[in-house]
């Protein structure tokens, strides 16, 4: 047996409006999510045929760059951008080695653009392994992104706020970015593909090939979830062995979706951010994980407070996540020698004022 037994359990699918203008139709499907995700942790959306063939672009192209070899891979870094390769074996969770090779893309900045300049953190090109990859990485991104647009609108609504933009003000120039995962087939030696794990912005937005390995926690009353932006109070590793774990069953022509980090902070805990893990399967398994983020100066805050010192500003968090996660790669190096936490101390700072 090389994947855990399971029951899979059918989740909820819905169709989203072209636009959602806050009609009475548009705040019941709001809650409607709402409810889905607070029961289940995740739902599914039907995909638009522009959206498959976006889908099936971006997974083609992962499966033809996957098949170069190593040497060639690996070369794909950035000392400036986190966008690039990460080798199975490269990344850890809690520790232990994940068995994902991965493509990162994250916003491709031009070398010239006045934040790569002044030495933002983070900024600069992604090192795209050809022109083809990028097109198809970039079309399925601004597929995907415009759902979210349109999910996060939702989401206000359903939460029973006036404003449908309470969250997407937070999104314009969004520091949206991706996970492009191919998963080894398991062998005598593992079954991890990645360990137990919560992501770190507002939205995730999933596909899979139809070979199956995710896992999500749905929220489990009483349960204690950790702030994973706070550094003692990391997700990662978290309940990993003990139940409940809810298979995602591989369904064809549906994204899935759940709440990221950001998200469990500004609605207080009333939306969770949803931990997942991935099991390697008999045969190698292709996703696409897609993150859609606040701008990098962003200042997300609480629904509930008007205290003025509860706020994340994203850039910050977003830099101390791949800093945590990455602590060997070159982009954390130059972070590091260049003193570039210092240009995000400023940033931050006039994000406040
Ligand atoms: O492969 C998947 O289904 C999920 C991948 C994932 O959780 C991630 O890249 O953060
Ligand atoms: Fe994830």
């Amino acid at each position: 047996m090389t994947t855990d037994p399971h029951v899979p359990a059918p989740l909820r699918t819905f169709r989203l409006p072209t636009a959602v203008d806050g009609t009475d139709a548009d705040r019941a499907l709001g809650r409607a999510l709402v409810a889905a995700w607070q029961s289940d942790g995740i739902f599914q959306v039907h995909a638009t045929p522009a959206q498959q063939e976006a889908t099936e672009r971006a997974l083609e192209a992962s499966r033809a760059f996957c098949r170069r070899p190593l040497k060639e891979k690996a070369g794909y870094v950035s000392d400036l951008s986190y966008s690039g390769y990460v080798a199975s074996g490269e990344e850890e969770t809690a520790g232990e080695r994940d068995g994902s090779e991965i493509f990162t893309v994250c916003p491709d900045i031009p070398a010239d653009d006045p934040r790569v300049i002044d030495q933002w953190p983070c900024h600069g090109p992604a090192p795209w392994p050809s022109p083809g990859y990028a097109r198809a990485m970039k079309g399925y991104m601004t597929a995907v992104g415009e759902l979210g647009h349109r999910l996060l609108r939702l989401t206000a609504l359903g939460l029973g706020l006036d404003d449908p933009d309470h969250f997407t003000r937070l999104t314009a120039d969004g520091w949206h970015h991706m996970r492009v995962l191919r998963f080894p087939p398991a062998d005598a030696r593992s079954e991890r593909g990645i360990g137990a794990h919560t992501d770190y912005g507002l939205l995730v937005i999933a596909a899979q090939d139809d070979v199956g390995g995710l896992y999500v926690r749905p929220p489990v009353p009483g349960e204690e979830r950790g702030r994973n932006w706070l550094p003692g109070e990391s997700m990662a590793g978290r309940h990993e062995h003990e139940e409940p774990w809810t298979y995602v069953t591989p369904v064809p022509a549906v994204l899935t979706v759940f709440p990221g980090d950001i998200m469990q902070f500004m609605t207080g805990g009333a939306l969770l951010s949803t931990p997942h893990k991935v099991r390697l399967a008999d045969r190698e398994r292709y996703t696409l994980a897609y993150f859609h983020e606040p701008a990098f100066n962003a200042v997300a805050r609480p629904l509930d407070t008007a205290d003025p010192t509860e706020y994340i500003h994203y850039g910050t968090h977003f830099t101390r996540m791949f800093m945590r996660c990455y602590p060997e790669r070159v982009t954390t190096a130059r972070i590091e020698t260049e003193g570039r936490l210092k240009v995000l101390d400023r940033l931050r700072e006039e994000a406040l004022t």
